[in-house]
């Protein structure tokens, strides 16, 4: 258990937080500059805050008050960062041995074979930090924090220098330290798709404020808290697979009043929660249903309101969801659109992405 109550100000940044988090995994999402690498040097003892209090199951880290400031090497916190940061001068197992001799035998918490097995290493213990790829060394950098025992491991977008089939092969390995090790994890990403392959565990931040905290679900559906559109998330929906069209070619889901056909996906269970973006690119207006119509979703809602995006327009709706949809100031002031009134939202099946995909154990992210 982690419980931080912690004040960083800088120049021209401020981080003020406050957060309990239990044993398992979250991810820290939010825009670039918003704080989610200070938070995690803070954890780690890498950023001193000028006020406030850290403690981890039960140990004092930090305490302004009263001056308790335990140094980065005795807070058994592993840190990985997006480039390994590998010892070029040591081989892969060099690297390996590094934490785990550091830490005395009975503080070790993994076997060294154990991690090595689990992360596939054994082929590249010989091997030089300068010959392996970029998805090797990274699994190299968490097989180090591992064997340093840490109690908590935190990760600062481990997978954001990788291109997509990198990523692809290390997230099946991050989620067997999660199931396998039981191990606590922060995993920072402004990717939400790669963090939903680990948790839906979620802490917001925007502009050095925790903005939400909880089951993204949950965040997503919270009537009273609009934290979807300012982190980004517009038309990001948490659906509820209803059924399989498959002679259709769709899979039918809801999400509050909304019911919805989606690109198919036979492999999820009837019942199961999805999550499912649009871009607001995506979503047409219209002020009638059209019969006689390829489109899928003809969606009734009520324009919540209008702003000026960029040299476009976004228009928020509320269709049983929040939805939001990008059109040109022109087909605004042709359809006549006023905040208030009745419109249909119309998109197209495969419109929708899943944020999330595994087929046959191979990995796919969206874009999201
Ligand atoms: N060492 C530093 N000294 C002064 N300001 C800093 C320092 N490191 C970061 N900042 C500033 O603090 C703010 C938060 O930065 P931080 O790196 O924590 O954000 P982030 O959410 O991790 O961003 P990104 O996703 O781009 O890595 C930014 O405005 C940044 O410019």
């Amino acid at each position: 258990m982690l419980s931080l109550d912690i004040e960083l100000r800088r120049h021209a940044f401020d981080l003020v937080a406050q957060l309990e988090l239990n044993g398992s995994v979250t991810g820290l999402f939010g825009p670039s500059g918003s704080g989610k690498s200070s938070l995690l040097g803070i954890i780690a003892g890498l950023v001193r805050p000028q006020r406030g209090r850290l403690v981890l199951d039960g140990e004092t880290l930090y305490d302004g008050a009263s001056g308790v400031y335990l140094p980065p090497h005795r807070r058994r916190i592993g840190l990985v960062f997006q480039d390994s940061q590998l010892f070029p001068h040591y081989s892969v197992k060099g690297n390996l041995l590094y934490g785990f001799k550091q830490t005395p035998p009975n503080q070790r918490r993994f076997r060294f074979d154990d991690i090595v097995d689990l992360l596939g290493l054994g082929p590249l213990l010989n091997a030089h930090p300068r010959k392996i790829s970029g998805g090797e060394k990274q699994r190299v950098a968490l097989g180090r924090s591992l064997l340093a025992s840490p109690r908590l491991l935190l990760l600062d977008e481990p997978l954001a220098s990788l291109d997509q089939g990198l990523k692809a092969q290390i997230l099946p390995f991050l989620q067997r330290i999660r199931d396998e090790l039981q191990l606590p994890m922060i995993y920072v990403s402004h990717a939400l798709s790669e963090i939903l392959h680990l948790t839906d565990q979620l802490v917001l931040i925007k502009q050095g404020r925790i903005r939400a905290a909880g089951a993204l679900q949950d965040i997503l559906q919270n009537p009273q808290t609009d934290h979807a559109a300012p982190l980004g998330l517009d038309n990001t929906l948490p659906v509820t697979i209803e059924s399989h069209d498959v002679e259709g070619g769709c899979t039918l889901a809801r999400f509050r009043d909304l019911r919805l056909a989606l690109p198919l996906r036979e492999q999820l269970t009837i019942g199961q929660v999805a999550y499912v973006s649009i871009q607001r690119g995506e979503v047409a207006l219209c002020r009638q249903a059209v019969p006689g119509l390829s489109i899928q979703n003809q969606v009734p809602g009520r324009i919540i309101r209008i702003e000026p995006y960029g040299e476009s327009v976004a228009v928020r709706i509320d269709a049983g969801a929040p939805l939001v949809a990008e059109i040109t100031p022109r087909a605004c002031r042709e359809l006549d659109l006023k905040e208030g009134e009745a419109v249909y939202c119309l998109i197209k099946t495969r419109s929708f992405s899943y944020l999330i995909e595994q087929t046959r154990g191979d990995f796919k992210l969206s874009g999201a």
